[in-house]
Protein backbone atom coordinates (compact mmCIF):
# COMPACT_ATOMS: atom_id res chain seq x y z
CA UNK A 1 0.00 0.00 0.00
CA UNK A 2 1.14 3.52 -0.68
CA UNK A 3 1.22 6.05 2.08
CA UNK A 4 -0.81 8.38 0.42
CA UNK A 5 -3.86 5.26 0.08
CA UNK A 6 -2.90 4.36 4.03
CA UNK A 7 -3.41 8.01 4.47
CA UNK A 8 -6.82 8.30 2.89
CA UNK A 9 -7.68 4.95 4.98
CA UNK A 10 -6.82 6.71 7.64
CA UNK A 11 -8.37 10.44 7.26
CA UNK A 12 -12.16 7.80 5.91
CA UNK A 13 -11.47 6.12 9.44
CA UNK A 14 -10.93 9.43 11.17
CA UNK A 15 -13.95 11.27 10.09
CA UNK A 16 -15.67 7.70 10.46
CA UNK A 17 -14.76 8.32 14.47
CA UNK A 18 -15.58 12.08 14.63
CA UNK A 19 -19.14 11.50 13.11
CA UNK A 20 -19.96 9.27 16.06
CA UNK A 21 -18.94 5.53 14.69
CA UNK A 22 -17.85 3.78 17.93
CA UNK A 23 -16.66 1.00 15.74
CA UNK A 24 -13.94 3.00 13.83
CA UNK A 25 -11.72 3.50 16.91
CA UNK A 26 -9.98 -0.15 16.65
CA UNK A 27 -9.95 0.10 12.73
CA UNK A 28 -8.41 3.70 12.72
CA UNK A 29 -5.26 2.24 15.12
CA UNK A 30 -4.60 -0.25 12.66
CA UNK A 31 -4.63 2.32 9.94
CA UNK A 32 -2.25 4.48 11.42
CA UNK A 33 -0.06 1.24 12.24
CA UNK A 34 -0.29 0.69 8.38
CA UNK A 35 0.18 4.11 7.76
CA UNK A 36 3.68 4.45 9.59
CA UNK A 37 4.92 0.96 8.07
CA UNK A 38 4.27 2.07 4.57
CA UNK A 39 5.70 5.40 5.18
CA UNK A 40 8.63 3.77 7.04
CA UNK A 41 11.63 2.02 5.20
CA UNK A 42 12.58 -1.87 6.25
CA UNK A 43 15.61 -0.36 8.18
CA UNK A 44 13.69 2.16 9.74
CA UNK A 45 10.96 -0.80 11.06
CA UNK A 46 13.40 -3.32 12.53
CA UNK A 47 15.64 -0.41 14.45
CA UNK A 48 12.14 0.75 15.95
CA UNK A 49 11.75 -2.55 17.54
CA UNK A 50 15.45 -3.19 18.41
CA UNK A 51 15.02 0.43 19.93
CA UNK A 52 11.66 0.34 21.71
CA UNK A 53 13.26 -1.46 25.04
CA UNK A 54 15.01 1.85 25.59
CA UNK A 55 11.44 3.27 25.90
CA UNK A 56 10.01 0.78 28.47
CA UNK A 57 13.43 1.09 30.38
CA UNK A 58 12.66 4.89 30.72
CA UNK A 59 9.62 4.70 31.73
CA UNK A 60 10.17 1.92 34.60
CA UNK A 61 12.74 4.57 35.82
CA UNK A 62 10.54 7.61 35.43
CA UNK A 63 7.57 5.53 37.57
CA UNK A 64 10.13 3.77 40.00
CA UNK A 65 11.85 7.83 40.65
CA UNK A 66 8.34 9.49 40.55
CA UNK A 67 9.51 11.85 37.98
CA UNK A 68 5.86 11.72 36.17
CA UNK A 69 4.24 11.91 39.65
CA UNK A 70 6.04 15.59 40.43
CA UNK A 71 5.38 16.62 37.37
CA UNK A 72 1.21 15.79 37.52
CA UNK A 73 1.38 16.87 41.05
CA UNK A 74 2.07 21.17 39.61
CA UNK A 75 -1.19 20.93 38.54
CA UNK A 76 -0.88 21.90 35.21
CA UNK A 77 2.19 24.31 36.29
CA UNK A 78 5.87 23.37 34.31
CA UNK A 79 8.40 21.93 36.29
CA UNK A 80 11.95 21.89 35.36
CA UNK A 81 14.69 18.81 34.98
CA UNK A 82 16.49 20.48 37.84
CA UNK A 83 13.19 20.86 40.61
CA UNK A 84 12.32 17.33 38.92
CA UNK A 85 15.82 15.82 40.07
CA UNK A 86 15.79 17.88 43.64
CA UNK A 87 11.96 16.36 44.35
CA UNK A 88 13.19 13.17 43.99
CA UNK A 89 16.32 12.81 45.07
CA UNK A 90 17.64 11.84 41.32
CA UNK A 91 20.62 12.72 39.12
CA UNK A 92 19.41 15.85 37.43
CA UNK A 93 21.38 14.00 34.21
CA UNK A 94 19.40 10.95 34.59
CA UNK A 95 16.35 12.87 34.39
CA UNK A 96 16.93 14.95 31.60
CA UNK A 97 17.83 12.31 30.07
CA UNK A 98 14.95 9.88 30.51
CA UNK A 99 12.14 13.01 30.17
CA UNK A 100 13.82 13.01 26.93
CA UNK A 101 12.79 9.86 25.97
CA UNK A 102 9.04 10.44 27.32
CA UNK A 103 8.58 13.75 25.60
CA UNK A 104 9.32 11.97 22.72
CA UNK A 105 6.96 9.63 23.02
CA UNK A 106 4.47 12.14 23.84
CA UNK A 107 3.85 10.40 27.77
CA UNK A 108 4.95 13.72 29.08
CA UNK A 109 5.20 17.14 27.22
CA UNK A 110 8.27 19.51 26.66
CA UNK A 111 7.86 22.72 27.39
CA UNK A 112 11.31 24.46 27.30
CA UNK A 113 14.73 23.60 27.96
CA UNK A 114 15.03 21.03 30.37
CA UNK A 115 11.00 21.92 31.30
CA UNK A 116 8.13 19.17 31.23
CA UNK A 117 4.55 19.59 31.88
CA UNK A 118 1.99 17.03 32.20
CA UNK A 119 -0.24 16.03 29.61
CA UNK A 120 -3.68 13.59 29.98
CA UNK A 121 -1.10 10.77 29.32
CA UNK A 122 1.12 12.05 32.09
CA UNK A 123 -2.18 11.92 34.46
CA UNK A 124 -3.68 8.31 33.36
CA UNK A 125 0.40 7.09 33.64
CA UNK A 126 0.16 7.65 37.54
CA UNK A 127 -2.89 6.20 38.02
CA UNK A 128 -2.70 2.88 40.60
CA UNK A 129 -4.10 0.49 37.65
CA UNK A 130 -1.65 2.04 35.04
CA UNK A 131 1.60 1.87 37.91
CA UNK A 132 0.20 -1.87 38.40
CA UNK A 133 -0.02 -2.57 35.09
CA UNK A 134 3.55 -1.53 34.65
CA UNK A 135 5.20 -3.20 37.70
CA UNK A 136 3.24 -6.37 36.08
CA UNK A 137 4.62 -6.13 32.71
CA UNK A 138 7.75 -4.75 33.17
CA UNK A 139 9.20 -6.70 36.34
CA UNK A 140 8.00 -9.94 35.08
CA UNK A 141 7.97 -9.90 31.43
CA UNK A 142 11.61 -8.13 31.23
CA UNK A 143 12.93 -10.62 33.78
CA UNK A 144 11.52 -13.25 31.33
CA UNK A 145 13.26 -11.57 28.71
CA UNK A 146 16.89 -11.05 30.09
CA UNK A 147 16.93 -15.20 30.33
CA UNK A 148 15.26 -15.89 26.91
CA UNK A 149 18.24 -16.44 24.89
CA UNK A 150 19.93 -18.86 27.67
CA UNK A 151 16.74 -20.66 27.84
CA UNK A 152 15.97 -21.41 24.42
CA UNK A 153 19.64 -22.63 24.20
CA UNK A 154 19.08 -24.50 27.59
CA UNK A 155 15.76 -26.07 28.38
CA UNK A 156 14.50 -25.06 25.08
CA UNK A 157 10.66 -23.71 25.47
CA UNK A 158 8.13 -25.26 26.64
CA UNK A 159 5.10 -23.77 26.03
CA UNK A 160 2.77 -25.65 28.68
CA UNK A 161 3.27 -27.18 31.73
CA UNK A 162 1.67 -29.95 31.48
CA UNK A 163 4.63 -32.85 32.01
CA UNK A 164 6.07 -32.97 35.21
CA UNK A 165 9.74 -32.02 33.69
CA UNK A 166 8.13 -28.91 31.66
CA UNK A 167 10.31 -25.92 32.24
CA UNK A 168 8.24 -22.58 31.14
CA UNK A 169 10.19 -19.88 31.13
CA UNK A 170 8.23 -18.18 33.98
CA UNK A 171 9.62 -21.01 36.30
CA UNK A 172 13.64 -20.34 34.76
CA UNK A 173 13.48 -16.01 35.53
CA UNK A 174 10.60 -16.41 38.31
CA UNK A 175 10.78 -19.71 40.10
CA UNK A 176 7.66 -20.85 39.65
CA UNK A 177 6.05 -22.89 36.40
CA UNK A 178 3.55 -19.97 36.43
CA UNK A 179 2.37 -16.41 37.64
CA UNK A 180 0.39 -17.34 40.35
CA UNK A 181 2.26 -19.72 42.40
CA UNK A 182 4.70 -16.27 42.20
CA UNK A 183 1.65 -13.90 43.29
CA UNK A 184 1.35 -16.37 46.40
CA UNK A 185 4.89 -15.31 47.12
CA UNK A 186 5.38 -11.82 46.49
CA UNK A 187 3.29 -8.98 47.93
CA UNK A 188 4.18 -6.22 45.39
CA UNK A 189 3.42 -8.36 42.48
CA UNK A 190 0.45 -9.67 44.04
CA UNK A 191 -1.02 -5.92 44.97
CA UNK A 192 -0.01 -4.74 41.25
CA UNK A 193 -2.01 -7.93 39.70
CA UNK A 194 -5.08 -7.05 42.09
CA UNK A 195 -4.79 -3.61 40.63
CA UNK A 196 -4.37 -4.22 37.61
CA UNK A 197 -7.11 -6.50 36.95
CA UNK A 198 -9.83 -3.88 39.31
CA UNK A 199 -8.27 -1.03 36.45
CA UNK A 200 -9.16 -3.28 33.57
CA UNK A 201 -12.89 -4.05 33.83
CA UNK A 202 -14.20 -1.37 32.51
CA UNK A 203 -18.01 -1.07 33.66
CA UNK A 204 -19.48 0.80 30.18
CA UNK A 205 -18.39 -1.73 28.19
CA UNK A 206 -20.56 -4.53 27.25
CA UNK A 207 -21.24 -7.30 30.13
CA UNK A 208 -21.36 -11.21 28.77
CA UNK A 209 -25.15 -10.86 29.70
CA UNK A 210 -25.37 -8.17 27.21
CA UNK A 211 -23.48 -9.93 24.18
CA UNK A 212 -25.16 -13.22 24.88
CA UNK A 213 -28.47 -12.17 25.21
CA UNK A 214 -29.25 -14.10 28.66
CA UNK A 215 -32.46 -12.25 29.56
CA UNK A 216 -34.28 -13.18 25.86
CA UNK A 217 -32.71 -17.14 26.18
CA UNK A 218 -33.68 -17.31 29.58
CA UNK A 219 -37.46 -15.68 29.10
CA UNK A 220 -38.98 -18.96 29.38
CA UNK A 221 -37.75 -20.82 31.51
CA UNK A 222 -39.42 -21.06 35.36
CA UNK A 223 -36.89 -22.71 37.72
CA UNK A 224 -38.04 -23.61 41.06
CA UNK A 225 -36.13 -21.79 43.80
CA UNK A 226 -34.10 -24.98 44.30
CA UNK A 227 -32.84 -25.42 40.57
CA UNK A 228 -29.28 -24.13 39.78
CA UNK A 229 -29.65 -20.83 37.50
CA UNK A 230 -26.14 -20.69 36.79
CA UNK A 231 -22.70 -21.89 38.22
CA UNK A 232 -19.86 -19.59 37.77
CA UNK A 233 -16.89 -22.28 37.79
CA UNK A 234 -13.62 -19.91 38.83
CA UNK A 235 -15.80 -17.21 39.05
CA UNK A 236 -12.90 -14.98 41.25
CA UNK A 237 -14.97 -12.96 43.77
CA UNK A 238 -17.84 -13.21 42.01
CA UNK A 239 -18.28 -10.03 40.20
CA UNK A 240 -19.89 -11.36 37.20
CA UNK A 241 -22.63 -13.45 38.72
CA UNK A 242 -23.33 -9.93 40.78
CA UNK A 243 -24.05 -7.97 38.21
CA UNK A 244 -25.92 -10.54 36.42
CA UNK A 245 -28.33 -10.57 39.29
CA UNK A 246 -28.32 -7.24 39.56
CA UNK A 247 -29.55 -6.06 36.25
CA UNK A 248 -32.03 -9.41 36.25
CA UNK A 249 -32.89 -9.60 40.02
CA UNK A 250 -36.26 -11.36 38.78
CA UNK A 251 -34.65 -14.17 37.29
CA UNK A 252 -35.11 -17.25 39.68
CA UNK A 253 -33.04 -20.20 40.98
CA UNK A 254 -30.22 -20.73 42.93
CA UNK A 255 -26.66 -19.05 41.89
CA UNK A 256 -23.40 -20.60 42.27
CA UNK A 257 -20.18 -18.78 42.90
CA UNK A 258 -17.44 -21.53 42.45
CA UNK A 259 -13.43 -21.33 43.16
CA UNK A 260 -10.78 -22.36 45.32
CA UNK A 261 -10.80 -21.94 48.81
CA UNK A 262 -8.28 -19.53 48.53
CA UNK A 263 -9.40 -17.01 46.69
CA UNK A 264 -13.28 -17.60 48.55
CA UNK A 265 -11.26 -17.02 51.67
CA UNK A 266 -10.63 -13.43 50.42
CA UNK A 267 -14.16 -12.42 49.54
CA UNK A 268 -14.96 -9.96 52.69
CA UNK A 269 -19.22 -10.23 51.89
CA UNK A 270 -20.41 -12.37 49.05
CA UNK A 271 -22.83 -10.61 46.75
CA UNK A 272 -26.23 -10.70 48.05
CA UNK A 273 -28.04 -14.13 46.46
CA UNK A 274 -24.83 -15.82 45.64
CA UNK A 275 -24.07 -18.85 47.08
CA UNK A 276 -20.11 -19.75 47.26
CA UNK A 277 -18.70 -23.38 47.29
CA UNK A 278 -14.82 -24.44 47.49
CA UNK A 279 -14.29 -26.93 44.56
CA UNK A 280 -11.72 -27.91 42.36
CA UNK A 281 -12.69 -27.39 38.70
CA UNK A 282 -10.16 -31.08 38.15
CA UNK A 283 -12.68 -32.58 39.96
CA UNK A 284 -16.31 -34.00 39.57
CA UNK A 285 -18.80 -31.27 39.08
CA UNK A 286 -21.01 -31.20 42.38
CA UNK A 287 -23.68 -29.38 40.74
CA UNK A 288 -25.68 -31.60 37.88
CA UNK A 289 -28.04 -30.20 35.84
CA UNK A 290 -27.61 -26.31 35.92
CA UNK A 291 -29.36 -24.28 33.11
CA UNK A 292 -25.76 -22.26 33.04
CA UNK A 293 -22.70 -23.05 33.30
CA UNK A 294 -19.98 -20.21 33.23
CA UNK A 295 -16.41 -19.99 32.63
CA UNK A 296 -15.13 -16.52 31.93
CA UNK A 297 -10.91 -15.83 31.49
CA UNK A 298 -10.36 -19.65 32.84
CA UNK A 299 -9.30 -21.86 30.24
CA UNK A 300 -7.17 -19.18 28.15
CA UNK A 301 -4.71 -19.95 31.58
CA UNK A 302 -4.49 -24.07 30.96
CA UNK A 303 -3.15 -26.01 27.65
CA UNK A 304 -5.67 -28.32 25.72
CA UNK A 305 -5.09 -30.98 27.41
CA UNK A 306 -5.95 -29.11 30.90
CA UNK A 307 -8.52 -27.61 29.13
CA UNK A 308 -10.37 -30.48 28.40
CA UNK A 309 -9.94 -31.98 31.70
CA UNK A 310 -11.99 -29.22 32.96
CA UNK A 311 -14.55 -29.16 30.44
CA UNK A 312 -15.33 -32.63 30.47
CA UNK A 313 -16.11 -31.93 34.58
CA UNK A 314 -18.65 -29.51 32.97
CA UNK A 315 -19.76 -31.67 30.15
CA UNK A 316 -20.14 -34.99 32.74
CA UNK A 317 -23.15 -32.59 35.09
CA UNK A 318 -24.84 -30.83 32.36
CA UNK A 319 -28.40 -31.88 30.90
CA UNK A 320 -27.76 -32.69 27.44
CA UNK A 321 -31.41 -31.33 27.24
CA UNK A 322 -31.08 -28.76 29.67
CA UNK A 323 -27.66 -26.74 30.03
CA UNK A 324 -25.95 -24.81 27.88
CA UNK A 325 -22.00 -23.68 28.86
CA UNK A 326 -21.04 -20.10 28.20
CA UNK A 327 -17.60 -19.47 27.67
CA UNK A 328 -16.63 -15.76 28.13
CA UNK A 329 -12.31 -15.60 26.69
CA UNK A 330 -10.84 -13.88 23.67
CA UNK A 331 -11.45 -15.73 20.02
CA UNK A 332 -8.91 -15.14 17.72
CA UNK A 333 -9.81 -15.32 14.15
CA UNK A 334 -8.41 -18.15 12.37
CA UNK A 335 -6.41 -15.31 9.94
CA UNK A 336 -6.15 -11.25 10.71
CA UNK A 337 -6.07 -11.41 14.36
CA UNK A 338 -5.93 -7.87 15.83
CA UNK A 339 -2.60 -7.29 17.56
CA UNK A 340 -3.65 -6.96 20.83
CA UNK A 341 -5.09 -10.30 20.60
CA UNK A 342 -2.40 -12.01 19.56
CA UNK A 343 -0.11 -9.87 21.83
CA UNK A 344 -2.55 -11.20 24.73
CA UNK A 345 -1.86 -14.65 23.38
CA UNK A 346 1.82 -14.53 23.63
CA UNK A 347 1.51 -13.20 27.30
CA UNK A 348 -1.13 -16.29 28.35
CA UNK A 349 1.96 -17.94 27.32
CA UNK A 350 4.54 -16.49 29.08
CA UNK A 351 2.21 -16.13 32.39
CA UNK A 352 0.13 -18.88 32.75
CA UNK A 353 1.07 -21.70 30.33
CA UNK A 354 -1.93 -20.89 28.54
CA UNK A 355 -3.50 -20.16 25.10
CA UNK A 356 -5.71 -17.57 23.18
CA UNK A 357 -7.94 -19.95 21.21
CA UNK A 358 -8.76 -19.28 17.57
CA UNK A 359 -12.16 -20.06 16.59
CA UNK A 360 -10.82 -23.57 15.12
CA UNK A 361 -8.95 -24.58 18.13
CA UNK A 362 -11.97 -23.88 19.90
CA UNK A 363 -13.80 -26.09 17.88
CA UNK A 364 -11.21 -28.77 18.24
CA UNK A 365 -11.19 -28.30 22.11
CA UNK A 366 -14.76 -28.84 22.12
CA UNK A 367 -14.97 -31.94 19.56
CA UNK A 368 -12.43 -33.98 22.18
CA UNK A 369 -14.35 -33.31 25.10
CA UNK A 370 -17.97 -33.75 23.71
CA UNK A 371 -19.18 -30.71 23.11
CA UNK A 372 -20.94 -28.53 20.26
CA UNK A 373 -20.72 -24.56 19.36
CA UNK A 374 -23.82 -23.24 18.94
CA UNK A 375 -22.78 -19.31 18.14
CA UNK A 376 -19.62 -17.49 19.04
CA UNK A 377 -21.12 -14.27 20.20
CA UNK A 378 -19.50 -10.82 19.75
CA UNK A 379 -19.60 -7.50 20.24
CA UNK A 380 -17.99 -4.93 18.03
CA UNK A 381 -16.32 -3.09 21.42
CA UNK A 382 -14.28 -4.51 23.23
CA UNK A 383 -12.61 -8.26 22.99
CA UNK A 384 -15.00 -10.47 24.75
CA UNK A 385 -16.87 -12.94 23.02
CA UNK A 386 -19.27 -15.78 24.45
CA UNK A 387 -19.04 -18.96 23.11
CA UNK A 388 -22.25 -20.88 23.77
CA UNK A 389 -22.10 -25.06 23.81
CA UNK A 390 -24.30 -27.54 24.40
CA UNK A 391 -23.31 -31.44 24.71
CA UNK A 392 -23.03 -33.09 21.36
CA UNK A 393 -26.29 -35.05 20.59
CA UNK A 394 -26.59 -37.57 18.83
C1 LIG B 1 -8.14 -15.46 35.75
S1 LIG B 1 -9.11 -15.84 37.12
C2 LIG B 1 -10.75 -15.55 36.48
C3 LIG B 1 -11.73 -15.31 37.58
C4 LIG B 1 -13.15 -14.96 37.13
N1 LIG B 1 -13.74 -16.00 36.32
C5 LIG B 1 -13.19 -13.63 36.43
O1 LIG B 1 -13.53 -13.58 35.25
O2 LIG B 1 -12.87 -12.63 37.08
C6 LIG B 1 -9.03 -17.60 37.22
C7 LIG B 1 -9.75 -18.17 38.42
O3 LIG B 1 -9.61 -19.60 38.39
C8 LIG B 1 -9.48 -20.03 39.74
N2 LIG B 1 -8.87 -21.35 39.77
C9 LIG B 1 -7.58 -21.69 39.48
N3 LIG B 1 -7.42 -23.02 39.63
C10 LIG B 1 -8.61 -23.51 40.01
C11 LIG B 1 -9.07 -24.84 40.31
N4 LIG B 1 -8.26 -25.89 40.24
N5 LIG B 1 -10.37 -24.98 40.67
C12 LIG B 1 -11.20 -23.91 40.74
N6 LIG B 1 -10.83 -22.65 40.47
C13 LIG B 1 -9.54 -22.46 40.12
C14 LIG B 1 -8.63 -18.96 40.36
O4 LIG B 1 -8.71 -19.00 41.77
C15 LIG B 1 -9.22 -17.70 39.75
O5 LIG B 1 -10.26 -17.17 40.52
Amino acid sequence: MSVSEALAQVQKLAAAEEAGDKDAHASLLKAIRELQLAAETPLETTSRFNFQIMQNISIRVAIENRFLHVIVEMNGQSISAGEIAKETSSDILLTVRVMRVLTAIGLCDEVGNERYAANDKTRFKILPGSIAAEKHHFDLDFGMGGKLVEYMRGPGIHQFADKPDAITLFKYAHGTDVIFGLLEKNAEQKKAFDDYMAARRIDDMPQWFEIYPAAEKLRDLHPGPNDTLMVDVGGGPGQELARFKKRYPEIPGRFVLQDLPLTLERIEKPPGGIETMEYDFFTPQPVKGARLYFLRDVLHNWSDAKSAHILSRIVEAMDPEYSTLLIDDYVLPDTGAELRAAEMDILMWLHTAGLERTVSQWKNLFDTVGLDLVQIWSSSCGNESVLEARVHRL
